[in-house]
């Protein structure tokens, strides 16, 4: 049978890692896929600096429309990254009734209910492995692996340049910008790094995972997200003294009726499995009711870790060229017109222990009011740890575990804390989990 024709956008970290594995493991592939995979096209801003990669077989182009437009390319694989070219060119591919693999988690967070649907009436398949935790085969884990499950909850460290630079702080004492550096050079962080940093990047990927968790329209913009460039080390090295790590996690939970949706740095003890999750490898914890917990481990972002996503979302979109769309694994999991509105829930309603830092004046007293407060506002106290105050300025860290509490609640008792002539303010308030 003739190979299937595939055009590609991009041929940066991603895309030339894909061109690698196609071409490396071309023999494999085909015996696994039935047909052979042909890279006949790609468009790329940097033809003059593609090294050695080995572009034989393909017309080069700097214009991405000419191949979506090629005649000969049946399937695009879009790796050039941003939401408003990409989403133009993906459509149009949709439109003309080609196949679209991406890696795009930012394009499928925004527009992808907009281009599952407009795919659907094409009968043509959008796959995105590649799009949440780089190699991780997650998506097709929780899509497909785990279609017997009601999923109650699923916690991941998402972002591979964010648990990297975690890590070297926390091993090496090394500063977040020079990690920060280290990790665009290596290829993992995004065309913009605050996207890593802050969170964002994390909060496309939880959008998608929520979705296909829960079957739920991808609603990126109600997530609640906290990024960890607030992060010290001094809450790193309390929070091991402690027994706990500082991962940045995405969490996604069933809880009183509705869905959280939240990322932000949080404190896992440190004899869980995936706080020793370590450097550019990202893992994602399932907890399904019928399996309960699964956990996927492995490189969230690089050029052939990501590339391997992307190969094999091909070979998936080559095995079903043949079938009928209308029985093809549904994008989201559930049917499209099985989509549940279950609301997403606001943070004050949601309930966590919390670990909180205060930096105190060593007068009598001041333990007394701050607990007062706690126990005013119905927050029990887990583990309190005061360090020997500075002997010029008599200030104290105190840290202070809590129990599980409503999220509004806290606020209002870091407002009253914050308040107390003796507390120096802000109060470090970190999320802790037990991920059990
Ligand atoms: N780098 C990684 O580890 C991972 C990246 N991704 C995603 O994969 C996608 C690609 O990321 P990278 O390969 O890291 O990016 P990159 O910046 O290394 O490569 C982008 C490629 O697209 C080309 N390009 C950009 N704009 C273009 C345009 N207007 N017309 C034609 N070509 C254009 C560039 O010349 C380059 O070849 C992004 O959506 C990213 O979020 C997903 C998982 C992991
Ligand atoms: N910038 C992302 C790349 C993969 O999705 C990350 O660091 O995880
Ligand atoms: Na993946």
């Amino acid at each position: 049978m003739e190979p299937v024709k595939v055009g590609l956008l991009g041929l940066g970290t991603v895309g030339s890692g894909t061109v690698r594995v196609l071409k490396r493991n071309s023999d494999e592939i085909t015996r696994r896929a039935g047909r052979g995979i042909e890279l006949v096209a790609a468009a790329a801003r940097n033809l003059d600096s593609l090294g050695d990669l080995d572009v034989s077989g393909m017309r080069l182009t700097e214009e991405a429309l000419e191949v979506v437009d090629d005649p000969e390319v049946q399937v695009i694989v879009e790796l050039i990254g941003g939401t408003t070219l990409a989403r133009e060119l993906v459509l149009r591919a949709i439109d003309q009734g080609k196949h679209v693999v991406t890696a795009n988690k930012a394009l499928i967070a925004l527009h992808g209910n907009e281009i599952f649907s407009r795919a659907q009436e094409r009968g043509v398949m959008v796959a995105f492995e590649a799009a949440v935790a780089g190699g991780i085969p997650i998506i097709k884990a929780i899509r497909e692996g785990l279609t017997g499950n009601r999923i109650e909850w699923l916690a991941g460290i998402i972002n591979g340049t964010g648990n990297f630079i975690l890590t070297e702080m926390r091993d090496k004492g090394r500063e977040f910008a020079d990690v920060l550096a280290e990790a665009q050079r290596l290829g993992y962080a995004e065309a913009d790094p605050t996207f890593d940093v802050e969170g964002v990047d994390a909060a496309h990927k939880l959008t998608i995972l929520a979705s296909i968790a829960f079957g739920i329209p991808l609603q990126f913009d109600r997530v609640y997200t906290e990024g960890i460039s607030g992060i010290s080390r001094d809450d790193v090295v309390y929070a091991n003294e402690l027994g706990y790590r500082i991962k940045h996690l995405g969490i996604a939970r069933r809880a009183n009726g509705g869905i959280e949706l939240r990322v932000h740095p949080t404190l896992i003890p440190e004899r869980r499995l995936i706080a020793n999750v370590d450097g550019v490898l990202n893992a994602v914890l399932v907890w399904g009711d019928a399996v309960g917990p699964t956990l996927y481990y492995g490189p969230g972002a690089g050029s052939e870790p990501t590339a391997s996503a992307v190969v094999a979302d091909l070979v998936d979109v080559v095995r079903a060229l043949t079938t009928d769309p209308e029985n093809r694994v549904p994008h989201l999991a559930f049917q499209a017109d099985a989509l549940s509105d279950v609301s997403i829930l606001s943070m004050d309603d949601v309930q966590t222990a919390f670990y909180l830092r205060l930096r105190v004046l060593d007068r009598p007293g001041v333990m007394a009011d701050i607990t007062r407060i706690l126990a005013d506002l119905d927050i029990s106290i887990e583990a309190i740890m005061q360090k020997e105050p500075d002997e010029d300025t008599q200030e104290a860290d105190v840290i202070m575990l809590t129990h599980q509490v409503r999220e509004g609640n806290l606020n209002q008792a870091i407002g009253r804390i914050e308040s107390l002539d003796s507390v120096i303010t802000p109060v470090t308030r970190i999320r802790l989990e037990n991920l059990k």
